[in-house]
C-alpha cells in the first residue's frame, strides 16, 4: 500500500478562517499535537506576516522535531528572508513559496504579464534553493490556470530547484473529476516532473474539497494539504482527519495510506476547535458530537444486535472512548494529573496546581464535572501567559429587571496593580458589563463579534463566551469560560483586551 504524505496547514491557513487568530501559546499547544498526530509535515504561519507569526513559525520549528516543519512565504527576497530566519533551526527545513497564475489572478491581483510571472516564480524559488533544501511550489489558483501555460511554469519552476508542486484549487471551483485529469494532464506534459512530488490542497466552497483530494490521490497526489476539522479561509480547506479516515475505511477502494494516528483525531479537533473558536458541528464527519450517535429504534435496535449495521467507523478508532473515569469533588490530585495526562497535556507543576484550584472549584458549583469541563480547564491554564501584567476581574454584580435598565458594577485590577470600580448601564446585562468594562480600562475597545456556546449539556454546564474586538485598532479575539454565562461574557472581553496588550508589550521588548 503506496504512502500519502499529510502536509498540515491548520496553522497557517487555517488561521486565515475570519476571526481566529491563535497566540503563540496556543500556536505551539496545537504544534505539539499535530506532531502527536504524526502529520508529516506542518505549515506552521507566513513569517513575513507578522512579528507573531514569526516568532510562532520560529519557536514551532526550533521545538518540534517529529515532523518538516514549513512557513508560507510570496515570491519575494524579503518573505523568503523571513521565513528562513524563522525556519533554519528546523529538523528539515523546508520553504512553501506561492504565486498565481490564473489569468484572472495575474492580470488584476498581480498585475503581472504571464512571462514576469514565470520571471519571478523562477527568481523566487531559485533564491530560496541557496538555503532551503526544500522548496515547494505552488501554483495560486491552479485549477483556474490555462493548462499549456501551467505546463510550462511548472518545468521552469522543477528546473530551479522546486521540490513538490503543489496544485491548489485556492477557490473551491474544481470536481473530482476535473482535478483527478488536472494531476494526469500535468504528469504527462511536464518533461521534468519526476524531479518533483505532487501535492493537491482544496478549498471547500462547493463542499468538494474532500471528494478532490481524494479524487488527486488516485491520480498522482503523493501529498495532500488541509486543516483540522476543515477550518480555513472562507468555506476552509479539506478536513485531513476525514480523508485519513476514508483511506482507512475504504481500503478496498483507495490503495493508499496515511500516517496519522487515527486515535489522536478526537484530541487533535478538540483542541483546535477550542483555541480557534471554531465549533465543530454535531453532524460533522468522523469528529462531530453526533457522529456516534444513534437516535431512532430502527437503528439502534441495529447497532445493539450489530454495530457495523449503521456504523462503518468505531469511535475508538479516532480516539472516541467510552469507558471514561468521572472526577468529581472527592477526586485529588493524582486523579486530575492522570486526567490530564490521558488527554495529552504536559503540564508544569505550577500550572498543574493552578488548574486543580479551578477544577476544585467547579465541583462546589458543579452536579457533575464532565470531560468537556476538565478540558476547557486544562486548555486555559495552558494557554495563560503567567507574570504578566494584565486586567483582571476581582468582583462584579449585575441588577437586571423588567422596568429599569440593567447596571453592572465591576472591580477590576489594572495591569498597575490599583484596584478600581465602576457601575454603568446597557440595553442587557452583557452590554452593561461591556460598558463597564469600557470605563474601567484604558484601551480603545469595539466589539466585533460575540458568540456564546455551552460547554457540555445539562442546566449546570459550562458556559463559554468567544469575542472578536479591536483593541486600538489591532483586532483581536478573547474566550472565556465560567459557570456563569456573564462571567464568561467578562472573561472574554478581558481575555482579548490582555491578550492584545501581552502581544504589543512582547513584540516592544523584542524590537527594543
Ligand atoms: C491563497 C492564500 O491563502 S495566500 C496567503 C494569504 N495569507 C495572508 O495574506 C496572510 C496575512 N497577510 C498579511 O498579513 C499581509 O497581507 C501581508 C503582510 C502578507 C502583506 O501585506 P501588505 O504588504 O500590506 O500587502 P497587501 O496584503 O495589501 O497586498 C498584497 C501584495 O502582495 C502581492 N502578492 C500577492 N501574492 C503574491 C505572491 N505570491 N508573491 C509576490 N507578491 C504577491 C500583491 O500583488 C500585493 O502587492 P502590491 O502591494 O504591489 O499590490
Ligand atoms: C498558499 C496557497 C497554497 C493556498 O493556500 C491556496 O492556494 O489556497
Ligand atoms: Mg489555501
Amino acid at each position: 500500500m503506496a504512502h500519502v504524505k499529510v502536509f498540515d496547514t491548520t496553522l497557517r491557513d487555517g488561521e486565515q478562517s475570519a476571526g481566529v487568530n491563535l497566540n503563540r501559546l496556543e500556536k505551539i499547544e496545537i504544534a505539539k499535537q499535530l506532531e502527536r498526530l504524526g502529520v508529516d509535515i506542518m505549515e506552521a504561519g507566513f513569517p513575513a506576516s507578522s512579528q507573531g507569526d514569526f516568532e510562532a513559525v520560529k519557536e514551532i520549528a526550533d521545538t518540534v522535531r517529529g515532523c518538516s516543519v514549513t512557513g508560507l512565504a510570496r515570491a519575494n527576497k524579503k518573505d523568503i528572508d523571513m521565513a528562513w530566519e524563522a525556519l533554519k533551526g528546523g529538523a528539515e527545513p523546508r520553504l512553501h513559496i506561492f504565486l498565481a497564475t490564473s489569468p484572472v489572478h495575474m492580470t488584476h491581483k498581480l498585475k503581472k504579464t504571464p512571462e514576469e510571472v514565470v520571471e519571478t516564480a523562477v527568481e523566487a524559488v531559485s533564491y530560496a534553493k541557496e538555503k532551503f533544501p526544500y522548496v515547494q511550489w505552488s501554483a495560486e489558483d491552479a485549477c483556474r490556470t490555462d493548462l499549456d501555460f501551467l505546463v510550462h511554469i511548472v518545468e521552469k519552476v522543477i528546473d530551479a530547484g522546486a521540490t513538490v508542486i503543489n496544485l491548489p484549487d485556492t477557490v473551491g471551483y474544481t470536481t473530482p473529476d476535473e482535478y483527478g485529469k488536472l494531476f494526469d494532464y500535468v504528469k504527462n506534459n511536464v518533461p521534468n516532473i519526476h524531479k518533483a512530488a505532487l501535492s493537491a490542497h482544496c478549498h471547500d466552497d462547493l463542499g468538494m474539497a474532500v471528494s478532490n483530494s481524494l479524487a488527486a490521490i488516485e491520480h498522482g497526489a503523493t501529498q495532500i494539504e488541509g486543516t483540522i476539522n476543515g477550518i480555513g479561509e472562507r468555506a476552509g480547506n479539506a478536513a485531513l482527519e476525514e480523508i485519513a479516515v476514508a483511506l482507512q475505511i475504504r481500503q478496498d477502494r483507495f490503495d493508499f495510506q496515511t500516517n496519522l494516528v487515527l486515535k489522536e483525531i478526537k484530541r487533535t479537533s478538540d483542541l483546535v476547535s477550542k483555541l480557534t473558536g471554531m465549533m465543530v458541528p454535531g453532524n460533522k464527519a468522523v469528529v462531530g458530537r453526533n457522529a456516534f450517535a444513534h437516535e431512532s429504534g430502527i437503528h439502534q435496535d441495529g447497532v445493539l444486535k450489530e454495530s457495523t449495521t449503521y456504523e462503518i467507523i468505531t469511535p475508538a478508532m479516532v480516539g472516541i472512548d467510552s469507558n471514561r473515569m468521572v472526577l468529581g469533588k472527592h477526586s485529588g490530585r493524582h486523579a486530575f494529573k492522570q486526567k490530564a495526562e490521558s488527554f495529552g497535556f504536559e503540564l508544569t507543576e505550577e500550572k498543574l496546581k493552578e488548574a486543580f484550584t479551578s477544577f476544585k472549584n467547579l465541583t462546589g458549583k458543579k452536579k457533575e464535572v464532565t470531560d468537556d469541563d476538565v478540558f476547557a480547564i486544562l486548555t486555559d491554564t495552558q494557554t495563560a501567559y503567567e507574570d504578566q501584567p494584565k486586567y483582571e476581574l476581582k468582583a462584579f454584580q449585575v441588577q437586571y429587571g423588567s422596568i429599569n435598565k440593567p447596571t453592572a458594577t465591576i472591580l477590576l485590577t489594572r495591569p498597575d496593580g490599583e484596584e478600581v470600580e465602576r457601575a454603568n448601564t446597557g440595553e442587557g446585562s452583557v452590554e452593561a458589563i461591556y460598558n463597564t468594562l469600557d470605563d474601567l480600562i484604558d484601551e480603545d475597545v469595539h466589539l466585533q463579534d460575540y458568540q456564546l456556546n455551552s460547554i457540555g449539556r445539562g442546566r449546570d454546564a459550562l458556559a463559554e463566551v468567544h469575542v472578536q474586538l479591536t483593541v486600538n485598532g489591532r483586532k483581536t479575539a478573547g474566550r472565556g469560560s465560567a459557570q456563569d454565562v456573564l462571567e464568561a461574557s467578562a472573561q472574554a472581553f478581558l481575555n482579548a483586551v490582555n491578550r492584545t496588550l501581552i502581544n504589543y508589550q512582547t513584540s516592544a521588548v523584542q524590537q527594543a
